[in-house]
């Protein structure tokens, strides 16, 4: 059980707010998309969550307020996997994923043998177990994020931030990232909540979409409910086509108005 509640955040840097009184429930087990255009918040409202900007307004995982808790205890309920990650220089991918498990272990402390089979499993699912003692400097873009989100992974929490997971990994890769992070979902009911850019990625794979655009929540709901061609025109100055995929979820795809010369 990790039911997710914000109600009347509010969230900014200094003296520049960013979300207005956003309130929103993830259920336990469910996976909330958040989109909207550049700027608009998103990476805000996942750091606010996270307790990493200041805010107002409530955030609580199980009705336990998440201000009141410890750095600790945070982490082993709360994992997260950032947009840009600010990488320790001269670790191997196996000790920076072995860094997830340090709310468990302390930090000084040695690693046990649970925690080395916890890192050598989600290395393999996520591909990584190759590159398992090269150096994080030595990783291309796509194989540095899967790194970033397997420290997320071993962190073991029931609740997932992720911003931006799919940011630089090709479609394969992409898709099994997203996949395994569903398998964890149905597996051990981990609550998701995902920023993403790409809108059928986030159709495929949210029960819910949440909409954010200039400080507030414009749309909430199924992603067909929230994808709309009106609302993509209004809110990201798209042109698009709204489709269906195979699994009956909403396809979004951009309509080019200029003539074009291919071929
Ligand atoms: N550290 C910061 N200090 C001041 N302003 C910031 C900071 N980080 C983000 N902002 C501003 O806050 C607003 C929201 O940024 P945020 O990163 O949450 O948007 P986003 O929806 O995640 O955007 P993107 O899709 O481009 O990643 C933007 O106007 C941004 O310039």
């Amino acid at each position: 059980m990790s039911e997710v509640a914000v109600s009347g955040l509010t969230a900014g840097y200094r003296d520049h707010t960013v979300l207005s009184g956003v309130s929103t429930r993830v259920e336990s087990g469910s996976w909330l998309g958040v989109i909207g255009p550049n700027g608009a918040g998103k990476s805000t409202l996942i750091k606010a969550v996270l307790g990493l900007v200041g805010h107002t307004g409530e955030v609580s995982v199980d009705g336990r307020d998440v201000a009141g808790l410890g750095h600790r205890e945070r982490a082993r309920l709360l994992g997260y996997a950032p947009q840009l990650p600010q990488l320790p220089i001269g670790l191997t991918v196996t000790d920076y994923v072995l860094l997830g498990r340090t709310p468990y272990t302390g930090v000084l402390a040695r690693e046990s043998e649970r925690d080395r089979i916890a890192v050598a499993e989600v290395l393999e699912r996520l591909d990584l177990t190759r590159l398992a003692d090269r150096g994080l400097h030595a990783l291309s873009g796509g194989e540095r994020q899967r790194a970033v989100l397997a420290r997320a992974l071993v962190q073991d929490t029931g609740v997932l931030l992720l911003d931006e997971p799919t940011t630089g990994l090709d479609v394969g890769h992409a898709q099994a990232l997203l996949d395994l992070v569903d398998q964890l979902r149905c597996e051990r009911g981990t609550t998701v909540v995902s920023t993403l850019h790409d809108l059928t990625l986030a159709a495929q794979y949210s029960d819910r979409l949440l909409l954010l655009d200039g400080g507030g929540v414009h749309a909430e709901g199924p992603p067909e409910h929230v994808l709309t061609s009106d609302t993509l025109a209004e809110h990201y100055s798209a042109r698009v086509r709204l489709l269906t995929a195979p699994d009956g979820s909403p396809a979004v795809v951009p309509v080019r108005t200029t003539a074009g010369t291919a071929g």
